[in-house]
């Protein structure tokens, strides 16, 4: 995926100007910025929920005009920096809930063929309880619901509803938001098992721990603005960087 001058404004505030990236197949791209530096608002260019300037490219095309939905059908994946599920469902079919749009299931067959339908939802069943457990939501939390199931768990259970049957792309903001140290190795060992499997992944995140130790490459924003680019030794050696953000973090 590549973006490219990428500005975004919110009445006369400059969210974003002139921020530019691009992330291969199996890379991790971190992003990192003080508070209200424009991350976000750069996420939401990118993926087309902000009016915004700018071009933007996955796998070669052109997909500046293309709305989010069409996005995501063509694997550009994102989680936001809340946790968002169906709260009144199971974990489980809140999993199912994604995937069985994906695989187009209609109102009216389900009326129609209820035997065929109900080998449907069983199989729909059993491929979310796999895809949960592949990202490490255990099966003795399917039967509840998200809000009473571990913190690390609902983190967890919104990257794999964004990720859903899979992402080219997958964009996650703050992932390691309010998670403690088995978790944040559990979201760590994830990344790069997902970043083996030829995933894209961008990463906006203030666990600088985390972020160095995944990341590729980071980039740096500030003010809206890029500040600074590299690999995460170069990026926490640049005293520009230590200025604007590291140093207040430490
Ligand atoms: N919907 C909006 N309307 C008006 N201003 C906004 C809106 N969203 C963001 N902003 C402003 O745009 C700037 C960039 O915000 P953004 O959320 O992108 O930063 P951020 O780097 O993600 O911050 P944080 O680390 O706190 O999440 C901030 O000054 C913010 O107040």
């Amino acid at each position: 995926m590549r973006v490219e001058r990428l500005g975004v404004r919110y009445g006369a505030l400059v969210a974003l100007q002139d921020v530019s990236w691009h992330v291969a197949a199996g890379e991790i791209l971190g992003i990192i910025g003080p508070n209200g530096a424009g991350k976000s608002s750069c996420y939401d260019a990118a993926t087309h929920m902000a009016a915004r300037s700018g071009r933007v490219w996955l796998g070669g095309r052109d997909v500046t005009e293309l709305p989010p939905h069409a996005l995501a059908g063509l694997g550009l994946k994102r989680a936001f920096q809340q946790n968002n599920f169906f709260t009144t469902m199971t974990v489980l079919d809140n999993m199912v809930a994604v995937l069985a749009p994906e695989a187009g299931t209609g109102l009216l067959p389900s009326l129609l063929l209820p035997l065929r339908e109900a080998r449907r939802r069983a199989a729909l069943e059993s491929e979310a309880a796999a895809l949960l457990e592949r990202f490490g939501v255990p099966r003795a939390l399917h039967g509840l619901r998200p809000p009473n199931i571990p913190y690390g768990s609902q983190r967890m259970l919104s990257i794999a509803l964004a990720f859903g049957r899979g992402a080219r792309v997958l964009m996650l903001d703050e992932p390691a938001a309010g998670l403690g140290g088995a978790d944040m190795a559990h979201l760590a060992a994830l990344l790069r098992r997902l970043r083996g499997e030829g995933v894209a992944i961008v990463l906006i995140e203030h666990h600088m721990d985390l972020i160095m130790s995944v990341a590729d490459r980071i980039l740096v924003l500030d003010q809206g603005r890029p500040l600074a680019s590299g690999p995460p030794q170069a990026i926490q050696a640049d005293p520009r960087v230590r200025e604007a953000y590291l140093g207040q973090a430490a």
